[in-house]
């Protein structure tokens, strides 16, 4: 005793750390982990209340587990709390048991879309105010919304789509300051839309609903596709609410005493315009047809398919007199080269379609664009000059742009910008110079996704693309998965819609109506997912049943109607090979929406921006998963190389 008491000093002093440290870490030990132990509590109780078809959730079970290795859940980086639960597509069933979630006081992400749930959405989620991203599109739910909602006042994106939800808009989304997209399409709301400001929102869908009034004007600023299926809402952007009164007898005598005015002008015009005409055919063009023939020498690079572009163009100058303007730019493209550049540039077919012929020209300059030159053109002038005013509104990373056309009568050329790479068909299928390169799910998906986009706006600004085939999708040389769309909205230029589009890829009802549609597209789109999946062509016979749609109809007769029955059949064994359960995972989702494309009814088909919101939240849980990003460059330049060597021009 009297020896302890007799320790030196420095003893003392260690104990009384130790004492300290001890005592710390037994008070914190609590602290840290009293929060994830509780949204364990929460967790299991709303698994425990929800039933399931799933064996998803055997990790949920196993207690040598933490909850943050559980299936669908993700921690903070302490481990401290729960942030992210994503339960997409696990046959989640009945109603979401309140207080359970809602208890999830940390959770950032939350997905229960594409499972069976039903009931309303619980008022409790008014407590997850640091949720940014909720999804719970494709579900049974239905009641109305509940105003608690906006008190998720993190809340970025916003995903209520299809499902069955009832009673109006909130007017308490004026308190969602962050919300960025509101999917509310394809539910049963009514009344009329809140005359509320959300700043930040920048994406919209009330579509399909049964909304009615007109739509106020602070959200006039979204596009029709956010509004349309609702048949008695009104207003701008969608037709106005009051029809147009009919002309009262005083302005029709006005018409008839300004017409006369009119005439004369009509006539004086008329023949100011042919004399100057005539001068212009005189001191102009001649001239310049001769030195056209000068230039003949200089011309080095002539071939058979380019002596077809010159004359026609030649002969197109006859009639204008203006070289310079022969050419329309449009948009913000390179504009320093006119027809004859144009004419005189090395080029190299890229390949011959069922449009026309595509070049690739290399201006002295090094401006590159691509020249279509479309055949059997049957629109007129002033159709063909009309629809290349609507296609240059297609702005953005996933279309490619239109730089300018040439409208004589008889040569069409459209010309776009050139991108360095290939067409996702020659990556998947390969092309006569070059074989098929692999590309793994990540890449695949984040293509998917880049389309989907691409395709969406094109919808937005009036645009039918009328051509979606994987040969149409150019994959961007950055290697990153991102993708743009060429050939839209030409379809409209010829009689025989159908005959244009790519077989394999046309829509059952295009076959007999010669009219592409926003559905129609849809239907292509779902196509080219499933090539996609399988790795297989859309135009391969692979069945005998609807020679119109190969590929969906074999993968709707080779997937059986229990869990995952032939779904092993149809995806392309690399993808299985190499990509782990998380893919087939994901692959299965993009299957399902896959099939909601292809679905024979067009207003059964799934909305785009459903496509791109699931395929959005695919991308993103493989980005923060930390799953590599897709690296084809490499492949890429030898494929674009290799097949540039054999083309002869
Ligand atoms: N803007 C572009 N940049 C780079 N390559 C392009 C561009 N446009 C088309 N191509 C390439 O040229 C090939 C041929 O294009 P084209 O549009 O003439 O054929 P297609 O799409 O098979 O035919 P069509 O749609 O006329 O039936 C495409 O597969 C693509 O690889």
């Amino acid at each position: 005793m009297g020896a302890i008491l007799k320790q030196p000093q420095w003893f003392t002093g260690t104990f009384a750390v130790a004492v300290v440290v001890t005592v710390v870490v037994v008070l914190l030990i609590p602290l840290v982990f009293s929060d994830i132990a509780k949204d364990r509590d929460a967790l299991l109780d709303f698994i425990d209340q929800t039933p399931h078809t799933q064996e998803k959730f055997v990790t949920w079970r196993d207690n040598s587990k933490s909850v943050c290795e559980w299936k669908g859940v993700k921690c903070d980086s302490r481990q401290s709390s729960v942030i992210n639960l994503r339960l997409p597509g696990c046959g989640l069933l009945g109603k979401i048991p309140p207080l359970t979630i809602s208890r999830l006081a940390d959770l950032k992400v939350l997905s229960l879309r594409s499972n069976r749930l039903t009931g309303s959405i619980p008022s409790d989620f008014g407590n997850l105010t640091e949720l940014r991203q909720l999804y719970l599109q494709n579900n049974r739910l239905s009641g109305s919304i509940p105003v608690e909602v906006g008190n998720m006042t993190s809340l970025v994106h916003l995903h209520l789509s299809d499902n069955k939800l009832s009673g109006g808009i909130p007017e308490e989304f004026v308190k969602l300051v962050n919300l960025e997209k509101l999917f509310l399409d394809r539910n049963s709301l009514i009344g009329e839309i809140p005359s509320i400001n959300i700043p930040s929102l920048h994406y919209l869908n009330v579509s399909y609903n049964q909304l009615n009034g007109s739509v106020p004007e602070i959200w006039s600023k979204y596009p029709v596709s956010s509004f349309i299926g609702n048949l008695n809402l009104c207003g701008e952007p969608l037709p106005s609410c009051f029809p147009s009164p009919a002309p009262s007898p005083a302005d029709c005598d006005s018409h008839r005493s300004l017409s006369t005015g009119a005439i004369i002008g009509i006539i004086v015009a008329c023949i100011v315009f042919i004399i100057a005409v005539i001068l212009v055919i005189l001191f102009c063009v001649k001239p310049m047809l001769c030195r056209g023939a000068g230039n003949d020498e200089k011309t080095t690079e002539t071939q058979s398919t380019k002596d077809d572009v010159i004359s026609a163009g030649t002969s197109e100058m006859t009639g204008n007199g203006n070289n310079n303007k022969n050419l329309v730019f449009v948009g913000n493209g390179p504009q320093g080269y006119n027809l004859e550049d144009l004419l005189r540039a090395s080029a190299e077919v890229l390949g011959k379609g069922v449009l026309g012929t595509s070049y690739k020209a290399s201006m002295n300059n090094e401006t590159i664009v691509v020249v279509k030159r479309l055949k059997d053109v049957t629109a007129t002038r002033e159709e063909f000059e009309h629809q290349m005013e609507i296609l240059k509104n297609a702005k953005g990373n996933n279309v490619v742009s239109l730089l300018a056309y040439l409208n004589a009568r008889n040569e069409k050329l459209v010309i776009t910008e050139y991108i360095r790479s290939g067409s996702l068909s020659a990556f998947l299928h390969g092309t006569r110079e070059s074989s098929r390169v692999v590309l793994d799910w990540t890449t695949r998906v984040k293509i998917a996704l880049s389309a989907a986009k691409g395709l969406s706006l094109l919808h937005s600004v009036g645009i039918v693309h009328g051509d979606v085939k994987a040969s149409n999708i150019l994959l961007k040389p950055q290697a990153d998965g991102s993708a743009a769309w060429s050939d839209f909205g030409l379809w409209s230029l010829f009689k025989k819609t159908a005959l244009a589009m790519g077989p394999g890829y046309r829509a059952p009802e295009v076959v007999e109506t010669e009219k592409a549609t926003v559905q129609s597209d849809v239907y292509s789109f779902g196509v080219v997912l499933l090539e996609l999946l399988t790795g297989k062509a859309a135009n391969q016979a692979l069945t005998t049943t609807n020679s119109e749609s190969y590929l969906p109809s074999w993968v709707t007769s080779t997937v059986g109607e229990e869990e995952d029955e032939g779904i092993f059949a149809i995806f392309d064994t690399e993808l299985v090979k190499y990509g782990g359960a998380k893919a087939v995972n994901e692959m299965k989702q993009v299957l399902q929406i896959a099939l909601s494309c292809v679905a024979i009814t067009p207003s059964k088909r799934i909305a785009l921006n459903m496509v791109v919101s699931t395929l959005e939240e695919i991308v993103d849980g493989n980005n923060n998963s930390g799953t590599t990003s897709p690296s084809y460059l490499g492949d890429l330049k030898e494929t674009v190389e290799g097949s540039r060597l054999k083309f002869s021009f």
